[in-house]
């Protein structure tokens, strides 16, 4: 079994991977992610929803299982999240006769619910993604219009940082969002960090989940999406790192009958070359990148063979669907 990759970047960053409860039970990705990992997110057992269906019951069950995995194998682990638009359970937002609930009672909600869970894992959790995607995907818009920002204004976004501290001041806090490589979102996720540290938040990083493609980010938006956060004094973990072999643009659509799954070695070696080429800006830049974590660990079971197009296979990772390391694997460990 070759070397894994948390030994090629020991003296860099962590090199995580996203999990669910059901992977740790597969002999072969556990193998996998032992080798290979030193770090650990749960893909969805720590969401608002999954952890905290109702507002008087907690299901601790799929969290606890890849905490206690963690502990036992001495892995750390990336909390994911405390705070975000999708995944929310249906009671938080509403009142007992269905109303939207006042500010108060949803800064209450958010309280419980953050003081809970990062007191269950404090000081087997080093980081924290407490605020998810707050930033609107329109360009010409600011924060996204969701049931937080309606009830709350932008005040849950400083109250979801400042109660996760006082439940956890040693744990890193971050705020986490997507295609903050393209110039338009980093203006806005800097603009939101900015009045973050400049108001004394303790907010200590910024997540880029880096769902990217083998097309984008190029070099120039990525080394300067890094620099910019930086130049905040904050650290930058990459969260979700995967490179689809489709473009992400607008309307992607399904594929024809008949027309196969399109992963050709042209695209394989554009990939190839992603992965080097974002692996070589993260080594450069290590004093700042604390953290490369991937979003799921083979081209076996990925959220992209259902997103944005259900049922499209994409291969998106640097392990085959025999959790074989991938051409791309081999570049990344070359340096
Ligand atoms: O969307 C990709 C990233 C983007 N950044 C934030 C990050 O948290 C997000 O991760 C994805 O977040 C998605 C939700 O937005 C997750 O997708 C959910 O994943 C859940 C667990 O598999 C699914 O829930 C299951 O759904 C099944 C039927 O639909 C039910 O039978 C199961 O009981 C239920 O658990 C949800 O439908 C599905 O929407 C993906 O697995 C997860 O990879």
């Amino acid at each position: 079994q070759p070397k894994g990759l948390k030994y090629y970047y020991k003296n860099y960053f962590p090199v995580g991977v996203a999990v669910s409860a059901a992977d740790l039970k597969d002999p072969g990705e556990v193998a996998l992610i032992l080798s290979q990992f030193n770090s650990l997110t749960p893909e969805n057992a720590m969401k608002m929803g999954p952890i905290h269906p109702e507002e008087n019951r907690y299901n601790w069950k799929d969290a606890d299982s890849i905490v206690a995995f963690a502990q036992a194998h001495g892995l750390k682990v990336r909390g994911h999240n405390l705070c975000w638009h999708e995944q929310a359970p249906t009671w938080l937002f509403k009142d007992s006769l269905g109303n939207l609930v006042t500010k108060e009672v949803l800064l209450k909600r958010l309280k419980d619910h953050i003081t809970t869970v990062v007191n269950r894992y404090k000081g087997k959790i080093y980081a924290w993604d407490v605020v998810n995607e707050a930033i609107d995907d329109d360009s010409t818009k600011f924060l996204r219009n969701s049931l937080w920002y309606q009830i709350c204004g932008d005040d849950f976004i400083t109250k979801a940082f400042e109660y996760a501290h006082e439940a956890d001041p040693n744990a890193m806090l971050f705020y986490n969002d997507y295609n903050t490589e393209r110039p338009e979102k980093r203006e806005r996720v800097y603009r939101l960090l900015k009045q973050l540290v400049d108001a004394g938040v303790a907010v200590n990083g910024v997540g880029i989940q880096a769902h990217w493609s083998v097309y984008e980010p190029g070099q120039k938006d990525l080394v300067e999406t890094i620099k910019k956060f930086a130049s905040l004094g904050l650290k930058v973990q990459v969260t979700e790192l995967d490179i689809s072999i489709y473009p992400w643009e607008k309307n992607q659509r399904s594929l024809r009958p008949g027309e196969s799954e399109v992963y050709t070695a042209d695209l394989e070696r554009k990939q190839i070359e992603k992965y080097a080429e974002v692996f070589k800006i993260f080594r450069q830049y290590r004093e700042v990148i604390t953290g490369v974590t991937f979003w799921n660990i083979s081209d076996r079971n990925t959220w992209l063979d259902n997103y944005p197009v259900h049922g499209r296979k994409n291969y998106p990772l640097l392990f085959d669907q025999k959790l074989q390391p991938k051409k791309a694997w081999w570049k990344v460990v070359d340096f």
